[in-house]
């Protein structure tokens, strides 16, 4: 039985988090976006045309000695931002921190949206979402975690993601010296394939708990927190000069002073994101006004509680109990 962990660092305004990994034999390192909302592990290879790379690491198949074409299978992805990427599939080593799945698929790219080819410090993504919405046809093809977590002490991994710093993902354990107070529980929906769980309501500031049922998805993968329109409405009302800017495609408000907290309940207990990191970046140079990390979910069909969520809080994403705990730090 083992257990793992890797470090992942923040991009800047934390609009990802990029983690190390190793894939082949011998090992080719290569930083990659680990995201809960999806369920491919993908990476920018020597199979695509030179124009669509701008700086990213490449994975050379011809290049390891345990690499294995699966033949005749493909694969091809839209995100709900819109970018995209396609490509066919290696099965080779991946080590993640000393962790090894020997035959885990590679999804190698033969094309990519010009998201990421603009993205220089990205070379792919590797999903922690459930298997069931892996994209590779003809079969699809288990993720990462759902290759180790037979080797884990416990079939669970957790993120302690930070604002402008390092965090980390461990795999198999619990660090219990990476969180303060209890750990809220609260059921997985994963139906969707997503790590997904309503919320029982939210605050603005310091008034008392609203009813009002949140359903969403925990998702490293998306920046910033996605809810409802109502709830966006009724935080943004009291952020002093907040508006909705049509050109900016969010609410903007002036960045000082500090809007208030964002506080929302995970079964019994509450998560609170507090009113800095809801300040997400300047729009401006002269920083007077800021972009909010609180926007709205119109479109999705579910809220999306990303990074600007996540990085307040200690989470364990656990696949044995299909549940997913909530803890500060
Ligand atoms: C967007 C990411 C996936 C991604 C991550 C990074 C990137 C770049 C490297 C190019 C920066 C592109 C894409 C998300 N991951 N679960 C995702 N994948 N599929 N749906 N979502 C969540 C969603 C859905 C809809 C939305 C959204 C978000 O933002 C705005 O509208």
């Amino acid at each position: 039985r083992q257990t793992g962990t890797v470090e992942t660092d923040a991009e800047k305004h934390d609009v990802e988090y990029l983690t190390p990994i190793s894939i082949g034999t011998p090992p080719q390192d290569l930083i990659v976006d680990f995201d809960t909302g999806s369920s491919d592990l993908w990476v920018f290879s020597t199979e695509m045309a030179a124009k669509d790379i701008k700086g990213q690491a490449v994975y050379d198949p011809n290049n390891s000695s345990t690499s294995e074409k699966l033949q005749g299978s493909t694969w091809q992805i839209t995100y709900g931002d819109g970018s995209s990427s396609s490509g066919d599939v290696y099965l080779d080593t991946v080590t993640i921190g000393n962790l090894t799945v020997p035959n885990q698929a590679v999804e190698a790219a033969k094309k990519v949206s010009d998201e990421f080819t603009d993205d220089p410090n990205n070379d792919g993504l590797l999903g922690l979402g459930f298997s069931s919405i892996n994209t590779v046809q003809p079969t699809p093809q288990n993720t990462f975690f759902d290759n180790v977590k037979k080797n884990l002490d416990t079939p669970l991994f957790t993120t302690d993601l930070k604002h402008g710093a390092p965090g980390s993902y461990n795999f198999g354990y619990i660090d219990p010296a990476a969180y303060i107070g209890n750990i809220s529980w609260t059921p997985v929906d994963n139906s969707q394939g997503f790590w997904g769980f309503t919320s029982p309501g939210y605050a603005v500031g310091t008034e008392t708990l609203r009813n009002h049922s949140i359903s969403g998805i925990a998702d490293t993968g998306t920046t910033l927190l996605l809810l409802p329109k109502s709830i966006v409405k009724a935080y943004y009302s009291e952020v002093q000069g907040a508006q909705y800017d049509s050109s900016q495609g969010g609410y903007v408000f002036p960045c000082s002073p500090t809007p208030p907290d964002f506080v929302f309940g995970v079964n019994n207990g509450i998560v609170t994101v507090p009113g800095d990191m809801v300040l997400y970046a300047p729009i401006d140079s002269a920083n007077q006004n800021c972009f909010g990390g609180i926007q709205s979910d119109t479109g999705i069909g579910f809220s999306i509680f990303g990074d600007v969520a996540l990085k307040t809080s200690f989470v364990v994403f656990d696949a044995g109990g299909l549940q997913l705990g909530w803890a500060a730090k």
